[in-house]
């Protein structure tokens, strides 16, 4: 396809995750340092990788989406939380010459945790690394028509899936992963962003699966001390609340992902699939965009769309967090 931006790179940046049982509990570290996440909650958090052998899905989902991509430019990887870390692959583009790199974060939307931490992170691996290339980061595309297509079709096919006397009545239950409220806040240039392009992106994909259905933005994965207010409701307590409505069946739209990792396979294929089983509801929850011809497609227009301007610096600042939570001593590799 070529590019008209002077790219000669596309390198795909995801959150990474543990390959094997002994990966787990440094790849939580990385994730959690200085983010005052519970001990508690980490080994809680650590039994559910164990019960997948230690292997999170979504390494193997950003190579299927990698293979599965055609953008006549060479395609890189590189993680923020496990291997292959941003820096290493940002020295081997750097050691192959590339020099102007578009970067396709697997996050559609913006916030602290969804946007400008990947930012942060491409930023410190390309100080690392002397010559590193320019890495113009594609703009968010929580909107455009490949990622809503692919979501309206798996929405669908997870409709289908339900038994027929419940497919007509099913709620719409789109879900995200949770964020304390301070961040969610300040989201986005004028703030609030991360909820409102989410709900936009469910609104679309309903309108697109069955405009005069009815449909739900709720929270998952929600971790941090419990004094600390995040976004809810919860997807379990959204259930709760639906069956005592007396709806019947609902179907999961995990909109806020791109693959179906680790909390989606936990949280909503383990945890809310239960929730649904004890109260007696139907469930079916939709795929994430994955390998979707749709959303693969999607990246080669993002390539050839003119550069986009980026973030204002002030866009998604870091939330302030309690001084507890902060380490006293800065970990090697900064503050991730
Ligand atoms: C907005 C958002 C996305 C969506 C955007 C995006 O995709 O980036 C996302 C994705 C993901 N989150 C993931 C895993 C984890 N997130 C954690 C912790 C946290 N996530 C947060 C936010 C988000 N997270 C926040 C505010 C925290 C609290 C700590 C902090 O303030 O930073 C923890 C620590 C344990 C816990 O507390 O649960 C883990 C293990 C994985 C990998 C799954 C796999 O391995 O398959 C993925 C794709
Ligand atoms: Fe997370």
């Amino acid at each position: 396809m070529g590019s008209t931006n002077g790219y000669d790179a596309l390198l795909v940046v995801s959150f990474g995750g543990p390959e094997g049982p002994e990966d787990v509990m440094p790849f939580l570290e990385n994730v959690v340092r200085g983010r005052g996440v519970p001990r508690e909650r980490l080994l809680e958090v650590e039994a559910h990788y164990q019960r997948f052998g230690g292997v999170s899905p979504i390494n193997r989902q950003c190579r299927d989406l990698i293979a599965a991509l055609d953008v006549g430019l060479p395609v890189y990887w590189g993680n923020r939380n496990w291997h292959p870390f941003l820096e290493d692959t940002v020295r081997r583009m750097t050691e192959d010459g590339v020099r102007k790199a578009a970067a396709l974060v697997t996050a559609a939307y913006s916030s602290y945790s969804s946007c400008r931490q990947y930012l942060d992170d491409i930023a410190r691996a390309r100080a690392a690394v002397p010559g590193a290339p320019e890495i113009v980061k594609l703009r968010h595309y929580f909107d455009h028509p490949g990622f809503v297509t692919a979501m309206a079709d798996h929405t669908r096919a997870a409709l289908a899936r339900l038994p027929e006397g419940e497919r007509d009545t099913a709620r719409l239950v789109f879900t995200a992963h949770s964020i304390p409220l301070s961040m969610a806040r300040t989201a986005g240039p004028a703030g609030g962003a991360y909820e409102a392009q989410l709900r936009e992106t469910a609104a679309l994909v309903t309108e697109r699966v069955d405009p005069e259905r009815a449909f739900d933005l709720v929270w998952q994965s929600r971790s941090g001390p419990p004094q600390v207010p995040w976004l809810e409701p919860d997807v379990c307590d959204h259930l709760e609340a639906l069956h005592a409505d007396g709806v019947r069946a609902a179907v999961l739209v995990p909109i806020g992902f791109v693959s179906d990792h680790m909390e989606v396979v936990y949280d909503l294929d383990v945890e809310a699939a239960a929730t649904a089983d004890k109260l007696g509801m139907a469930l079916s929850r939709a795929a994430t965009a994955g390998t979707h011809p749709a959303f693969v497609s999607m990246v080669g227009e993002l390539l050839a769309e003119p550069e986009p301007a980026g973030c204002a610096a002030t866009c998604c600042p870091a939330p302030v967090r309690p001084a507890s939570s902060r380490p006293s001593v800065p970990a090697p590799g900064g503050d991730r």
